[in-house]
């Protein structure tokens, strides 16, 4: 018996994304897996491009600028007014909180959630007093800690931009996410850092997919793409940073592994290194109090100079 397609939604269905390559690869994937899932032809979504803020400016970190909200605003406000059904966003990207007009309805399966160095081939053999071009607090904080005599030169820019200062040698040394370099085919470059002497970023290498609370119709269709393990591990990790109270200034790094048993490492750091507490945890998936219970600890053990990066949970 051969089941028949289903239809294609009936007019197609609008995607909104920022317009860096990477984000558009990530709308592509997203798209690619919905249309699979469903039988769907590959018109039955549109891919719609947004010039975010956070894309707009270039000159200034991230964290001095309005953080994370840069990169949402846009496509918040287009969902809101029903110029798009849905949106694909990095999760390392997205505030922990969100306008409760919307869902995290899908998270694709995860990528490599590893760091890569590029300009050295371990941690260990990056030069004595080497540049490290870095904006992510996370990534200065966690180099810093490992290797106090490396300087820290701000860099932003989206993954091609990075890589170019590098090569013009406006640094010695940078870090970029495995799972960007993957999805811009760039899978050369650069050596991937484990987890166990480097840890990645909350959400790293996640793909979410947002629509309307209200859309019950996108929802049942971008639940079929969601993936459970994914799904367990970044809601975990966004439990944990929403407990923290971490913002953009916050350097946070931490790995979740596993399905329905979790287990999780964190570190907070002191932005100059100079502090690190770091603890694990392990509990199950969905145990947002687990998750929060592990930041408390956290910041229980921290110094003042890593504790103040941090306003702790939310009242
Ligand atoms: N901060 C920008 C950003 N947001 C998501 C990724 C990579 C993809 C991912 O982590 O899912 C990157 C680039 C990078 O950090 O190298």
């Amino acid at each position: 018996m051969t089941r028949p397609t289903p239809p294609s939604p009936p007019r197609p269905l609008r995607l909104g994304t920022r317009r860096s390559p990477l984000a558009m690869a990530q709308a592509r994937e997203a798209r690619d897996r919905l249309v699979a899932a469903h039988g769907w032809s590959e018109d039955a979504v549109e891919i719609l491009p947004v010039l975010a803020s956070g894309d707009r400016i270039q000159d200034r970190p991230l964290a001095d600028i309005g953080g994370k909200a840069l990169w949402t605003k846009e496509l918040d406000a287009w969902l809101g007014e029903g110029e798009i059904d849905f949106a694909v966003h990095s999760m390392k990207d997205v505030e922990t909180v969100r306008p409760k007009a919307l869902t995290i309805a899908a998270l694709l399966p995860r990528a490599d959630v590893r760091d890569v160095l590029i300009g050295a081939t371990r941690l260990g053999t990056i030069p004595r007093g080497a540049r490290l071009g870095t904006s992510a607090p996370r990534r200065a904080a966690q180099m810093l800690n490992l290797r106090p005599d490396v300087k820290i030169v701000g860099f932003r820019g989206n993954v091609a931009t990075r890589l170019a200062k590098l090569q013009a040698g406006e640094a010695d040394v940078t870090l970029l996410a495995a799972a960007g370099l993957e999805r811009l085919e760039q899978t050369g470059v650069g050596h991937p850092l484990e987890p166990g002497e480097w840890l990645p970023a909350p959400a790293q290498g996640a793909i979410g997919i947002e629509c309307r609370t209200d859309d019950e119709t996108m929802r049942g269709w971008l639940s079929a793409i969601d993936d459970a393990p994914t799904r367990a591990q970044v809601m975990a990790e966004r439990a944990l940073l929403l407990a923290l109270g971490g913002s953009c200034h916050s350097p946070v790094a931490v790995l979740t592994n596993g399905s329905d048993m979790l287990t999780m490492r964190a570190a907070i750091f002191s932005p100059d290194g100079i502090f690190r507490v770091e603890r694990e945890a392990e509990f199950a998936a969905g145990d947002d109090d687990a998750a929060a219970e592990l930041a408390r600890r956290l910041l229980a053990e921290a110094p003042e100079a890593v504790s103040t990066y941090f306003s702790g949970p939310p009242m």
